[in-house]
Formats: structure tokens, C-alpha cells, sequence
């Protein structure tokens, strides 16, 4: 970690001479989120999304035309492992290529030197190259990988631009060494993705659509394993927003009955004297005007009847719940006789149904009736690895639903976002991030920054403005608190993958307020 820590002080120390060099506002917002993107390198769940947006974001600060980075398995004979490119054509990529592995330029770059040259078009080394001349390329950067393989990162300067400043190549040369370690990282991952535990349980059931890969939505879906194929009673608990309707129709979608329909009910949004025949229908004149309706429980014959808010059930009907859950039988509004009835029971709340037993506001035999088996739904705040993905997942699907530009979100909204408090969980984020990329595509912004869903006069927490400081503390305590989580909150383990001793994470985990995972961090 001492390596670690001396390369991050020098990326902190090049980044401040390299704020000499453009407007400062602006400069230093961009510095600030290329060094948050150079330290998610470190923990990214996706390094090779990482990896780009720290190119892309390099290329903005040189105010370079293209970058390149490249791991080598041979590099004398030319053999490319892996590389990742932005701003290039197809042929620029070979170009690149075929300037970095090949000639004096290759060959320096095995020796480990760094190859600047403010004009290409002039300097011998770089006389084969047909891009060179076709192009009139100028500035040239190639700095070489540290790390296990060889490899190079490319950066080419805007024609008429002249040389890359000094205090730009010594910042690269910094950034670098994280580059090749997130690389490697990337290589090592390109067969699939080792890190997601709820993988095995995605093969073998349908999940589609329910976003997130930390061990805690893993073990939710372990316990949706268990429950799904059986025809019990499923009570779904926690808090709003964290995704419990998803759950309900994934339990449908895995059990026997999935080619039968289901039906959803949320018994917050019917009124009290309309209940009944909402749940079980009417027939004729069962009430002035009355015509045959159809209840949700002969609706979801065969299927899945989903109660939401069950909390909310008016107790005139409950009874009547518990006697179709007793009999499997019940009565529509005016019918003489009973109908029977063939569903399997899901509800969800996130209320206290105990505390709603003890102040009788709820019937304790139906409480046992429909608690067969629990599943409870864990708060965002339980499971912060699950924003990135959430974040990605999200912008995406926006996007394709009004028809506006992809974007990602930038490491520092990123990073917000893990800080901020979402008590409406998923849903309130969902929002946040719907109004959020509106603002920015107008703006036409390249990425979602903090900013864009943060600094509303109506959002409570306003994160862009944070300082340096203020964003690598957040950063340092989510990447702590996700190690946390990940061991499981085995100390060991996180010291272990840290690289840092014990006592200094429990030094580090006292300072940020954080308990292991399971002991309620908030
Ligand atoms: N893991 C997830 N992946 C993708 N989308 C999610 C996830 N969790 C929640 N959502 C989205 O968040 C919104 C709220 O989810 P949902 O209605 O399932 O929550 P809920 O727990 O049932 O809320 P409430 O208690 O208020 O009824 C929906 O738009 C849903 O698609």
C-alpha cells in the first residue's frame, strides 16, 4: 500500500500543477472527477467501464484528439492481449497499433521509457507511420504500462495544438500506474464477471430486470429460490421503494403457476366500502347499480394474487381473507353460494404488522395465515455496491424510454450518490435519475454529473459543489464500506484486500461511523 499511497500523492501533486493550465472552475471540477475515476480503478466492479471513462476523461483534460491503452502478451512480436481505445476509427486503431508495437517506438516502450513528440510529422521515429503523414499528426504521447505485462498508453494531441505541456506527461506518467493494474484487472475478467454473486442464481431462474449483484440481493435471491417453486404464502417486508413488487412477480415468474396470470392489488388505493368487490367481485344488485365485476381473486384463477400495503386491508375484509385462505373458498357480493378459488398468495408492507397486531388494528390469526414464509427486502443503504450497477442499469433504460442520448454518470455522481440518503430507495432514485438526465441532455452534457441530481432547489442535499477533500473522504468510506460488505464484514479479509493493516480499518471504520455489515451502518 506504501507504493499505492506514494502514486496517489503524485497523482495529487501533478494534478495541482496541471490545474496551471486551463480556466480554473472548470479544470478543477475535471481534475477532481479524473482523480475519483483514477481511484475507482482500484475497487471498479467494471474496470473496463472504469478504464474508459478515465480515457475519456484524459482526453478532455490534455485536450487530446484520441487515447489508446494497450496490454501486450508479446510485445516484440506484436501480440495485442487486450486494448481499449477512445475517440479512434477502425483504421486509427490499427495505426496506433502498428506505431506502438512495432520500431523504435516499441522498443522504447519495452525499455519503460516514455516517447513524447511535440511534432510527430518531423521526428524520425514516427517516419513510417502513414497516419503521421496522412493526418499531419503533431504532439504524440506513448507512456508505458508498470505491471505484470507490457503495455502502452497513446495519447495524440489536436493538429496545431503543439506539444503536451511537461506537468501534463508527468501527470500521465502517474495516472498511469493504476491504468496498467485496472487493465490487467480487466483482462483477467474478459471470460465473465467472478465478482457477482448472484450470477449462479441468475442461470437458473428468471430475474430479469431486478438490477443489483451485492451478496445481499444474492442472498435475497437464494431465499426467492427456496420459496417460488412451493405454493406457499409469501409475505414480502421492507422498506418503500426497494423493489418488493419486483420480487412478487419474480416469485410467480419462477413457480408452477407462471403461465397463469398475475394479478396485483394495492389495497392502499381502494377505498374502504369498495373493498370487497374489488377482491372478490359483485354480482348484480349486490349495491344500487351494481353490475357482475369480476374480483381480483377469480382474476388471478390459477395465477398469483398479489396484495400490496396489506397493512391497509380494511378489517371488515379481513376476514373474509382469511376464510378464502382457509377454505379456499369465498363469497362475490349477493351470491348465495361460494366460489372456489385456485391462487397462491404474495403481499407485500413495508409497515410493522406485529405493532399492528398488538394495537389490534390487524387480525393476528390472518397475520400467521399469510407469513408463511418471509422475504424481506433490504434498504439501498444495506447494499451500496448495488448504485453503480443501478446507476448504469437506470440511465440506460431512461434513456430508451424518452428516447434521450446515452449517458453514464460520472465517478463523482457516482460517489454522491453511494453518500446520499435515499429513504425512498431505488424508486426515489429512479426518479432523481429520470429528471436528472433531462437536465443534462439539454445541456448536452458528455456525462451525469453530480450536479444533475443534486443541486435542484428542491433536492435537500446539494453534493456537486463538494470539495476535493469532501469527495475523497466519500470515496475512501464507500470503498471501505463495500470491501466490508463484500468479506462479509471479515476484518481480515478487507485489511487483506486493502492492503492496509487491521487496526488501521478499524481506525478508518471509527472515523467514517461505520459498523461491520449486519450491525445497522447507516
Ligand atoms: N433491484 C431493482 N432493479 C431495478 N429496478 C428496481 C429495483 N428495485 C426497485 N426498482 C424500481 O423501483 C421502483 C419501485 O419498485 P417497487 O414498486 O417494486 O418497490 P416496492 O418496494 O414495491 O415499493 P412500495 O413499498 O412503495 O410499494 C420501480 O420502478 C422498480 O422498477
Amino acid at each position: 500500500m506504501g507504493n499505492h499511497r506514494s502514486a496517489i500523492v503524485a497523482v495529487i501533486k501533478a494534478s495541482a500543477i496541471v490545474l496551471d493550465m486551463a480556466p480554473i472552475e472548470d479544470r478543477v471540477v475535471r481534475e477532481r472527477d479524473l482523480y475519483l475515476a483514477v481511484l475507482h480503478l482500484l475497487d471498479a466492479v467494471d474496470p473496463r467501464s472504469a478504464l474508459q471513462d478515465v480515457l475519456m476523461r484524459l482526453v478532455e483534460l490534455a485536450d487530446a484528439q484520441r487515447a489508446g491503452l494497450e496490454l501486450y502478451g508479446d510485445a516484440s512480436a506484436g501480440h495485442r492481449e487486450w486494448s481499449l481505445f477512445h475517440g479512434c476509427s477502425d483504421a486509427d486503431r490499427d495505426e496506433i497499433r502498428a506505431l506502438t508495437s512495432r520500431g523504435i517506438v516499441a522498443s522504447a516502450i519495452a525499455e519503460g521509457k516514455t516517447v513524447h513528440t511535440p511534432y510527430a510529422l518531423l521526428d524520425a521515429r514516427f517516419a513510417k507511420s502513414p497516419s503521421v503523414k496522412g493526418q499531419r499528426l503533431e504532439a504524440v504521447l506513448c507512456v508505458p504500462l508498470p505491471g505484470r505485462l507490457p503495455g502502452v498508453l497513446y495519447l495524440e494531441g489536436k493538429r496545431g495544438a503543439g506539444p503536451f505541456p511537461d506537468t501534463l506527461v508527468a501527470f500521465v506518467e502517474s495516472v498511469v500506474r493504476y491504468l496498467g493494474m485496472a487493465a490487467e484487472r480487466a483482462l483477467v475478467r474478459r471470460g465473465g464477471d467472478e465478482d457477482d454473486p448472484t450470477r449462479p442464481l441468475r442461470e437458473r431462474m428468471h430475474l430479469e430486470g431486478i438490477i443489483g449483484r451485492s451478496k445481499v440481493m444474492a442472498r435475497v435471491f437464494e431465499q426467492l429460490a427456496l420459496a417460488a417453486p412451493l405454493d406457499v404464502t409469501v409475505m414480502i417486508s421492507g422498506p418503500s421503494g426497494t423493489g418488493k413488487t419486483q420480487i412478487a412477480q419474480a416469485l410467480h415468474a419462477n413457480s408452477k403457476r407462471r403461465a397463469g396470470p398475475f394479478v396485483e392489488l394495492n389495497c392502499a388505493a381502494i377505498p374502504e366500502g369498495l373493498f370487497e368487490s374489488e377482491l372478490f367481485g359483485a354480482l348484480p344488485g349486490a349495491f344500487p347499480g351494481a353490475r357482475r365485476t369480476v374480483g381480483k381473486v377469480e382474476a388471478a384463477e390459477g395465477g398469483t394474487l398479489f396484495l400490496d400495503e396489506i397493512a391497509e386491508i380494511p378489517l371488515s375484509a379481513q376476514g373474509k381473507l382469511l376464510q378464502l385462505l382457509q377454505s379456499r373458498q369465498y363469497f362475490s357480493l349477493a351470491s348465495p353460494k361460494p366460489s372456489k378459488a385456485n391462487v397462491r398468495l404474495v403481499t407485500a408492507t413495508n409497515a410493522d404488522l406485529e405493532q399492528l397486531v398488538r394495537e389490534k388494528r390487524f387480525r393476528e390469526d390472518l397475520f400467521y395465515r399469510i407469513n408463511v414464509f418471509t422475504l424481506r427486502m433490504p434498504p439501498l443503504s444495506e447494499r451500496l455496491e448495488d448504485v453503480g450497477p443501478l446507476l448504469d442499469a437506470l440511465l440506460e433504460r431512461l434513456a430508451d424510454e424518452h428516447g434521450l442520448p446515452h449517458m453514464r454518470a460520472s465517478p463523482g455522481c457516482l460517489a454522491a450518490c453511494v453518500a446520499a440518503t435515499w429513504p425512498g430507495n431505488v424508486r426515489q432514485l429512479r426518479h432523481r435519475l429520470e429528471s436528472a438526465l433531462i437536465r443534462a441532455s439539454a445541456e448536452a452534457a458528455p456525462f451525469l454529473e453530480a450536479r444533475h441530481l443534486f443541486d435542484q432547489p428542491d433536492q435537500p442535499r446539494a453534493e456537486a459543489m463538494l470539495s476535493f477533500h469532501e469527495a475523497t473522504r466519500i470515496f475512501q468510506r464507500d470503498l471501505l464500506h463495500r470491501s466490508l460488505v463484500r468479506a462479509g464484514g471479515n476484518i481480515t479479509e478487507t485489511a487483506e484486500r486493502l492492503d492496509l493493516t487491521r487496526s488501521h480499518i478499524y481506525n478508518l471504520m471509527k472515523a467514517f461511523g461505520l459498523r461491520p455489515p449486519g450491525h445497522g451502518n447507516e
